[in-house]
C-alpha cells in the first residue's frame, strides 16, 4: 500500500510546465549603460556578463544587449544590460524606444579622461529629457582605474558630484583582473537595489505589455514629468 504521507511525494522534479512558469515570471531589470565613448561602457558590461575583458572592441553603435541572471537573497533575478553608443553619429539609431522602462542606470566615466567625467551632466540631462524617472537606481562609475600614472579624476572631485546627485560612486578596472570580483560587485549592489525597490510596475509585465500599453504608460508620464523636465 502506497503511503501518502511518504515525503517523496513531495520530492518529485518540477514539470517542465512549472519550470517554464517560473522562468516566465523572472523579474527582468532594465539597466541602460551611458557614457562617453571610449570610457569602457562595452568592457565592463562583458566583464560582468561573460567574466572576461574582451580581447578587443569596437564602438558600439545604437545599443548592444547583454544579459545575466543573479541570485539575489534565494531569488533569480535577470539582468539585461543595455550598453549604448557613445558616440553621437551612432546614438542617432538610438530611438525613444530603448529608454521605454528603464530600471536602473550607470553612468560611466574614465578616471583618465578629465573631459569624460566633465560630460557627465550632459549625460544625466539626456536621461532626464527622455523623461527616465529620478527615482530610479542611478550609480556612477569611474572606470580605468588600472591606469595609475595617468589619472586625471580626483577621487574627491567625484565623490562630491555623486553626492550632489545622490548616487554611489565606485571607482574600478574592467582590464584589471584583480577588479573583476569589484566590478561584478558594482552591479550585484544595483540588483539588490532593484530587488528591494518598490516596483513602480512589475518587471515581468514590463517585458509582456504590448507596445500599445507601453506608450501609454510613456505618454502619461511624460505628461507628468513634462513640468519637471529638465533645462540644460
Ligand atoms: N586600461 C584600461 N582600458 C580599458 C578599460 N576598459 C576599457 N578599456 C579600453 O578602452 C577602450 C574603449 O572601450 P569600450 O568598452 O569599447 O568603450 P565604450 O565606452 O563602450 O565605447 P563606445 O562603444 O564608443 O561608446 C578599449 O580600447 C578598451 O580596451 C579599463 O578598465 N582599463
Amino acid at each position: 500500500m502506497s503511503d501518502l504521507n511518504n515525503t517523496d511525494l513531495h520530492e518529485e522534479p518540477e514539470s517542465s510546465v512549472t519550470v517554464i512558469e517560473k522562468q516566465a515570471q523572472r523579474r527582468i531589470f532594465k539597466i541602460i549603460v551611458i557614457g562617453d565613448s571610449n570610457v569602457g561602457k562595452t568592457c565592463l558590461t562583458y566583464r560582468f556578463c561573460s567574466s572576461k575583458f574582451p580581447d578587443k572592441t569596437e564602438a558600439t553603435i545604437g545599443v548592444d544587449f547583454r544579459e545575466k541572471t543573479v541570485n539575489v537573497e534565494g531569488e533569480q533575478i535577470k539582468l539585461q544590460l543595455w550598453d549604448t553608443a557613445g558616440q553621437e553619429r551612432f546614438r542617432k539609431s538610438m530611438v525613444q524606444h530603448y529608454y521605454r522602462n528603464v530600471h536602473a542606470i550607470v553612468f560611466v566615466y574614465d578616471v583618465t579622461k578629465m573631459s569624460s567625467f566633465e560630460n557627465m551632466p550632459g549625460w544625466i540631462c539626456e536621461c532626464d529629457q527622455h523623461n527616465l524617472n529620478r527615482d530610479i537606481p542611478r550609480i556612477l562609475v569611474g572606470n580605468k582605474c588600472d591606469e595609475k600614472e595617468k589619472i586625471a579624476v580626483n577621487t574627491n572631485l567625484a565623490q562630491k558630484f555623486a553626492d550632489s546627485y545622490n548616487m554611489p560612486l565606485f571607482e574600478t578596472s574592467a582590464k584589471d583582473d584583480e577588479k573583476a570580483n569589484h566590478v561584478d560587485a558594482i552591479f550585484m549592489t544595483l540588483a539588490h537595489k532593484l530587488k528591494n525597490a518598490k516596483p513602480m510596475m512589475p518587471p515581468y509585465l514590463t517585458v509582456q505589455l504590448g507596445d500599445n500599453a507601453q506608450r501609454r504608460g510613456l505618454e502619461r508620464a511624460s505628461t507628468e514629468e513634462r513640468n519637471d523636465s529638465c533645462s540644460c
